[in-house]
Order: structure tokens, then C-alpha cells, then sequence
């Protein structure tokens, strides 16, 4: 935390205003300064006239934001703010074309590049909070912070929930079995209420429509993975989302995409598709293994994007009228 700008730790953390103010620290105008470069801004004399002490203002911080947290009642223990990506090199060892990218939860940003340019492998860099050690040489911070190791080896502590295109039951359960063993192992206290509330959400983006009673092995591709994102925004713990190309999954994306950000996650989305690259706050950009910009979607091309989203209804208008077995007029699709 102490690489980290004060507006970053006022907005991750609120209370520690009150950290600053017991300190009789006015911060005013130096918000943009890490609390060090901040602290370095006093003199000597300064500083022993008003009894600070440097070192101890550093480090009694995060002591300060923990036991806030501990008063407070929130759960410190898995609550993930933020995911940095610290850059690596491409495939022919050139460091990338950034230095440092903070992701912070109901944040989408879309991955986008070339087929065989490394989207996988940096969705896999951040499932494994890579430190160094994959091809890449990239480095994943959580919090600002090297994370915990229990994020990488623990099974239940799962940082981060996949969902990819290839999703097939091998369990012979039914909707209802599967969320009830998952509900319960999450010690959710009113399963059936938390089942009841996934099942209406996976309806709501899957084109056809199926109920508890359906066994998990004859969803289609496009239920199963409605199932899933629906299951993973309302009961996974896992606070970071990431998604490998959903475009082809025959399921409603923005809702998809609203459901998962509107349940406090990071998303992070490799995709081919130009509506749901444009729907994210920012994207990346991956040639040769490497990230070569991150780019924030600007004002025009979210209108442009509105341009889209008509094109895309009136295709999928057609395509839901011709699997029907209608034959297409302009009518028909005006
Ligand atoms: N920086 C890197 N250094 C070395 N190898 C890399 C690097 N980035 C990616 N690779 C390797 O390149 C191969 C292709 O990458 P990856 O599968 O991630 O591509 P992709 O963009 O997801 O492709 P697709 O769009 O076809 O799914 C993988 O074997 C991956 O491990």
C-alpha cells in the first residue's frame, strides 16, 4: 500500500481519512503523492515541531485500516479491491508497452487480439497470480500487494472463476442438485431462495428456457453456460471473473456482462466480438504474447457502440426468425 497514490487509499478504504486526521496530516493538494513522497514534503523542523514520525505513520497504516475493518464488521479476509498486472515481455522477450495496469472491482476490460497472440495466456498469468514465473514474466498484484499465498494454492479460496466456451456437465444431477451442493458447501443460509434467485437469472440470458428439474447433462451449450455465469455471479466467492470468449455461447452477453459487474467483480473478457470489446471500461491490446496498449473506450466510440447493439438486434431478429422457419421480408425484420 505504501506505492499507493493517498486518492487510491482514500477510495479503497474511506476510513482512513479519520487515520489522516487523528495524525493531524493535511493532505489537501497532494492526493496524486504516494503517503511517502506526501510525508517527504515536510522539513526537519516540520516534522519535530509537529511530532511526526515518518517511519511510523508508514507503517502504522495498514495496522489502522485493519482494525477499521475488524470494527467495522467487513470481511477483510477475501475481499479483493483492486488487480494490477505488472508488465512482462511479448514472445520475442521485448518488455511490454505498458508498465502497470489497476483493475478495480465492477470493472470490465476486454482483451482483444490476433488468434494464437496470447489473450489464454494472459487470462491464465492473472488466474495463477503469476509472479514472474510464466513465459510472460508478468507479475499480478492484489490490493497493490504481492498476494497471499493462499490465493494461489488454495482450493477454496479461489481467486478467480473461469468461464469459458467449452462447458460440459459430466455429473448426472439435476439443476437443482447442482446448486443445492454448491449452495451448501458456500454455508449460504437460505439455499433454496439463493437457487431460486440463480435459476431466474440464468433464464433471463438463456434463449430457451429450462427449470430446476432439468438434469445439468441435457442443457444445451448456451443454458449450461447461462447456468454458470448466473451461479458464478450470485454464489461464487471468487471475486475475479475471467472470460474466454463468451461471443458464440448463444446466451444474452450485455446481460451477462451486467449481472457479473453489478456483483461487485473484476471481469476481465478475451474476445473476438466488437460489441462486448467496446461494452468494457478499457481494453488490451495482445500482439506477439504481449500487451501492446491499453485503451480506454472513449465517448465516441460508446455512441458508436449504440450503432452497433442496433446492428446486432436486428441480426439476432433474424437469426430467432429463421430458426423459427420463417422466411425473411423486410417487413418481418423492420
Ligand atoms: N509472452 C509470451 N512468451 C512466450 N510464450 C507466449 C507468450 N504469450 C503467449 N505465449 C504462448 O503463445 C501461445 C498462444 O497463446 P494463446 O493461446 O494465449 O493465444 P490466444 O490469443 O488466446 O489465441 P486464440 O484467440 O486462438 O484463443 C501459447 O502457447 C502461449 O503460452
Amino acid at each position: 500500500m505504501t506505492n499507493w497514490t493517498i486518492s487510491r487509499i482514500l477510495e479503497e478504504y474511506p476510513y482512513s481519512m479519520s487515520y489522516f486526521e487523528q495524525n493531524k496530516l493535511d493532505i489537501t493538494g497532494f492526493e496524486n503523492q504516494t503517503l511517502e513522497e506526501y510525508l517527504d514534503h515536510f522539513s526537519e523542523v516540520e516534522l519535530e515541531d509537529q511530532a511526526i514520525d515518518k517511519e511510523k505513520v508508514l507503517s502504522d497504516l495498514p495496522v489502522y485500516i485493519e482494525q477499521m475493518q475488524a470494527f467495522l464488521g467487513i470481511e477483510k479476509k477475501n475481499q479483493v479491491l483492486s488487480l494490477t498486472i505488472l508488465a512482462g515481455h511479448d514472445k520475442s522477450g521485448v518488455t511490454e508497452g505498458f508498465e502497470e495496469l489497476t483493475i478495480h472491482t465492477s470493472q470490465i476490460i476486454s482483451i482483444v487480439g490476433p488468434t494464437g497472440s496470447g489473450k489464454s495466456r494472459l487470462l491464465a498469468d492473472i488466474e495463477w497470480a503469476a509472479q514472474n514465473d510464466t513465459p510472460t514474466g508478468r507479475s499480478i498484484r492484489i490490493n497493490g500487494d504481492v498476494p497471499d499465498n493462499k490465493w494461489r494454492f488454495s482450493s477454496n479460496n479461489r481467486l478467480v472463476a473461469q468461464l469459458s466456451q467449452n462447458m460440459n456437465f459430466v455429473m448426472d444431477l439435476t439443476v437443482q442438485d447442482f446448486l443445492n451442493m454448491h449452495a451448501v458447501s458456500r454455508l449460504v443460509e437460505d439455499p433454496q431462495s439463493v437457487i431460486n434467485e440463480i435459476i431466474k437469472a440464468a433464464n433471463n440470458l438463456a434463449g430457451e428456457k429450462f427449470d430446476l428439474t432439468t438434469p445439468v447433462t441435457s442443457l444445451s451449450g448456451g443454458q449450461s453456460r447461462a447456468l454458470m455465469i448466473a451461479d458464478t455471479a450470485i454464489l461464487s466467492s471468487s471475486p475475479i471473473v475471467l472470460i474466454d470468449e463468451i461471443e458464440n455461447a448463444g446466451i444474452d452477453r450485455k446481460k451477462a456482462l451486467e449481472l457479473l459487474v453489478t456483483s461487485d467483480k473484476i471481469v476481465l473478457m478475451a474476445t473476438h466480438d466488437p460489441l462486448l470489446a467496446l461494452m468494457a471500461d478499457k481494453r488490451i491490446v495482445i500482439k506477439n504474447g504481449g500487451i501492446s496498449k491499453v485503451i480506454h473506450t472513449s465517448d465516441e466510440e460508446k455512441e458508436l457502440l449504440k450503432e452497433l447493439e442496433k446492428m446486432d438486434t436486428l441480426i439476432q431478429h433474424a437469426r430467432q426468425e429463421l430458426r423459427k422457419g420463417s422466411n425473411l421480408t423486410s417487413d418481418l425484420l423492420g
